[in-house]
């Protein structure tokens, strides 16, 4: 009997599935004042119970005003590691680099104090260092508490593209690498990513995304089965864990 109890709430759970929380905000500003508690509250409950906290954040424009707001909250990072979700690969110094971008806007003020840990490599090419960087990211990063996501107007996400032919390695969820080397047809640089099942596996999930554009992009998304079209996708319609989407116009 208690079996059979068992087996149908699982089955209702599997059907109700992992929805996606949409958080819609008026502006900016509200979003960001309400996101970086959330990310802080997370922070603060690893460094309690861990001694530690591991952030991963997505390149882009979106997630600026949010690192700006972020380097100024005044939490242990000293106890914080902050590491990227992809990388395009590129020199450090270069524009494109998203560790460039983290640390002019995020590792600053009182964030300064957090240690941040480089997927680029020099002097190696991408799909030459995966095995390498998947083995540092499982190392360094797992447990990771944070994993924030951005998404383009052609539904990748992190540095997962859609009709690439590694699109596929990098969603499976039987695929035990944490990360995957991408060359996109639609954006510069070859990447290192990680892959959906590394991503899957952080334990606070978030996609932050900004205008209509990018609300339509999401709202089609979730009615996208094939997650070769939509990588987002993928990530929406899991059915491991609960997506928090940040979103404003
Ligand atoms: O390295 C990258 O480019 C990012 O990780 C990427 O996945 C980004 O989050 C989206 O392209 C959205 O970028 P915007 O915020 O600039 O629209």
């Amino acid at each position: 009997m208690v079996q059979q109890v068992l087996f149908l709430c699982l089955q209702k759970m599997k059907e109700f599935g992992m929805k996606t929380n949409f958080n819609s905000f008026k502006s900016s500003e509200e979003l960001v004042d309400s996101f970086c508690k959330t990310i802080i509250e997370k922070l603060k409950n690893a460094i309690k119970t861990k001694e530690k906290a591991v952030l991963l954040v997505s390149g882009g424009n979106t997630p600026k005003v949010l690192f700006e707001k972020l380097s100024r909250c005044d939490i242990a990072w000293e106890k914080v590691i902050v590491s990227l979700v992809d990388e395009r690969w590129v020199n450090k110094r270069d524009e494109d680099s998203n560790e460039k971008l983290v640390k002019e806007y995020l590792l600053k003020d009182k964030a300064s104090k957090a240690s941040f840990l480089s997927l680029y490599q020099d002097g190696v090419e991408a799909q030459d260092c995966v095995e390498f960087c998947s083995n540092l990211v499982k190392k360094e990063l797992f447990p990771c508490d944070v994993l924030i996501l951005g998404m383009g107007d052609d539904s990748h996400t992190a540095s997962l593209f859609p009709n690439n032919e590694k699109l596929e390695e990098g969603i499976n969820l039987k695929n035990e690498s944490y990360c995957v080397s991408m060359t996109p047809l639609t954006a510069k640089h070859s990447r290192m990513s990680l892959t959906l099942s590394a991503i899957l596996k952080a334990d606070n999930i978030y996609l932050h995304i900004q205008g209509k554009n990018k609300k339509e992009v999401y709202e089609k998304a979730l009615k996208e089965d094939d997650f070769l079209l939509s990588p987002i996708s993928a990530v929406l319609k899991n059915e491991k864990k609960q997506i928090e989407v940040y979103y404003n116009e």
